[in-house]
Formats: C-alpha cells, sequence, structure tokens
C-alpha cells in the first residue's frame, strides 16, 4: 500500500493551551525568558526623588496566559504598569510589545497598539451614560480624520459598529439593562465590570488589570474571575495586580513577584507561594495581602525554631 502522504491533521492548539504548555519546565529565576513573550522590559527604572519605585532588570511576559503580578504594599507594581502603558516614562530602559518598541509611546498609541489596562480606582466617567463611557473606549474613529469629516457617510457607518460592539460586550458584561443609566450610579464591582468591558472596545491582545478585585463584593467576584478566564480562552494575554491570593491561585498561569521595585522571583501559582523569597519580602514590609497560604508556611518554620 502507499504511504499515506496527506496532510497530518493534528488539532490545532489554543493560544491558551500553547502559552501554558510554553511556561512548563521554566526555570523560576526572576527574568526567565519566555518562550513566545507578548512583553519584553529590561533595565527599566523609575525614581521619585530620592526613592527607586521600580528597577526592573529583566522581565518577559509569556502569551496567552493569565500573568500575576504580586509584592507588598510600595513593591512598585501600579508605577511598572504606568511605565509600560505610556501612563509615566522611567528615567531609562527599554520595552516592547510584540516585538515593537514602546518607548515615548503615549498610553494611546500602546492602546491602539493593543495593550490595554484598567486602574485600581477606576476611570469611569461618572457624569457620562454607560454606553456613553463604552464609545469612549473606541479609538480610530475615522470620523476623527478629515477625509472621512467629508464622507459623513463613512463617519455614521463607524459610529453605527462602535454602537454595536459597546451594546454586544456590555450584553456580554450584563451591564446592558443599564446602559442609559449615569455610571456614576453603578455599584464598585459594576464599575469594575464597564472598565473591563471599555478596554475591550480596541479589540487588545494584552488586557492589563489593576487590583480587579478591590471594592468588589463576593457575589461579583466570581462574575469579574469568569470573564477574565474567558479573555485567556479567546487568546488574549492577561497581566494583573492583585492582593487577592485567592484570585491569584485560582487563575493566574504564571506569577511575578515584586519587592522594592525588582523583580524577585517568578514561578506558577503553588511554588511562588511558599517560596522563601516571597515570603521574606512579605514579611519584610507592611501588606493589604491575605497571605493566609504564606503565613501557614512561615507558621510551620517558626515552630520549627522554637522546637529546636
Ligand atoms: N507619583 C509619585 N510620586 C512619588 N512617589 C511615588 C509616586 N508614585 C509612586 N510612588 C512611590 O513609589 C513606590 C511604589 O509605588 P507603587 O504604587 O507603584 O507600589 P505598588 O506595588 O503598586 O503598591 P500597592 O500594592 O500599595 O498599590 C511607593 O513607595 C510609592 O510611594
Amino acid at each position: 500500500m502507499p504511504a499515506d502522504t496527506s496532510p497530518t491533521s493534528t488539532p490545532t492548539r489554543s493560544v491558551a493551551d500553547q502559552g501554558r504548555a510554553d511556561l512548563e519546565g521554566l526555570p523560576t529565576e526572576p527574568g526567565v525568558k519566555k518562550k513566545d513573550p507578548i512583553v519584553v522590559a529590561s533595565d527599566v527604572r523609575r525614581t521619585f526623588g530620592g526613592l527607586t519605585a521600580v528597577d526592573v532588570e529583566h522581565v518577559e511576559i509569556q502569551r496567552g496566559v493569565i500573568t500575576a503580578l504580586i509584592g507588598p504594599n510600595g513593591a512598585g507594581k501600579t508605577t511598572f504598569f504606568n511605565l509600560l502603558t505610556g501612563f509615566d516614562q522611567p528615567d531609562s530602559g527599554s520595552w516592547s510589545f510584540n516585538g515593537t518598541s514602546l518607548k515615548g509611546k503615549s498610553a494611546y498609541r500602546v492602546a491602539r497598539l493593543g495593550m490595554v489596562r484598567t486602574f485600581q480606582l477606576t476611570k469611569v466617567l461618572s457624569k457620562l451614560t454607560v454606553l456613553e463611557n463604552m464609545r469612549l473606549g473606541a479609538t480610530s474613529q475615522r470620523g476623527e480624520k478629515f477625509w472621512a469629516g467629508a464622507l459623513p457617510f463613512l463617519w455614521k457607518s463607524q459610529e453605527q459598529e462602535i454602537t454595536e460592539r459597546a451594546r454586544e460586550l456590555l450584553g456580554r458584561f450584563k451591564l446592558d439593562a443599564k446602559e442609559q443609566d449615569f455610571a456614576g450610579s453603578l455599584s464598585g464591582g459594576q464599575r469594575k465590570l464597564l472598565e473591563m468591558a471599555r478596554a475591550l472596545m480596541v479589540g487588545p491582545e494584552l488586557v492589563m488589570l489593576d487590583e480587579p478585585m478591590a471594592g468588589v463584593n463576593p457575589a461579583l467576584k466570581q462574575s469579574l474571575l469568569t470573564h477574565v478566564k474567558s479573555l485567556r480562552e479567546e487568546g488574549m494575554s492577561v497581566l494583573f495586580v492583585e492582593h487577592d491570593m485567592d484570585m491569584v491561585r485560582d487563575i493566574s498561569d504564571w506569577v511575578i513577584v515584586m519587592a522594592q521595585g525588582k523583580v524577585i522571583a517568578e514561578g506558577p501559582p503553588r511554588s511562588i507561594m511558599t517560596d522563601q523569597r516571597v515570603i521574606d519580602a512579605y514579611l519584610g514590609a507592611h501588606h493589604d495581602t491575605d497571605i493566609s497560604e504564606l503565613e501557614q508556611v512561615v507558621e510551620a518554620e517558626h515552630g520549627k525554631d522554637h522546637s529546636a
């Protein structure tokens, strides 16, 4: 019988599965190189007067997975987010998204490249309706361009597309019944959902969430978690800062730990929580984190010391 020369029909892996496979077996050293990084940052430094808020030698964010950025208060997590997304500029260093240098690029241009973020304190505009907030999330409106101004039918069709996309996302985030309400009337958790939905208006590849669980009631937490996981299943990459260790453990594929401006450890969630470098960093600093898992380990160590 002739050999079967038909193309093999191995099923293609999803981006998320590929991303998770890429992380398997990586050494857990700070700055470890990833197989397919979506973000790479080197020697990124930001000082405020005499204080060094961020001093990251090297870090890579793997594509297709959910990465958590944790660390005690003042570790530099939010400042690092601001630097990566163009909301602040470092004193030195280089950082790129999909291989494109982001040095000197404004937050608006970074978002247009496909890297969007949300904020610890949501930036939804209280005096605009939910739908208006969503529409503001859409960049690249053809209507803004001079040639489209002269051709209103292009502008109108773009407007329509934006509204349709906004409504579709509001439906997905169960905010569709509130589209005409002022954003200021939403609960803390609903604002977080609105901010996440608005971030998706640009069709991003990387979504960065700064403390998505802060101020969210337990009933909405589960829904938020499901939404974050579904971003990954749709092929997006997620990087989030969080003090809620349950969320970190539940949904992240990889954890990066910062302390005093530096990346001090990285690894899968289970092993990172018992990593001595991480425990030491939390013990040596003030923290808002529920680190019961870390504390159990520390107590066990303490017990050993006393019985020695
Ligand atoms: N605009 C600023 N001016 C002066 N100091 C700042 C500024 N922004 C941040 N810092 C300082 O930089 C350090 C890092 O702060 P940052 O907010 O990035 O930490 P964080 O890890 O996000 O903390 P938290 O978990 O409490 O939000 C802190 O000491 C903070 O006080």
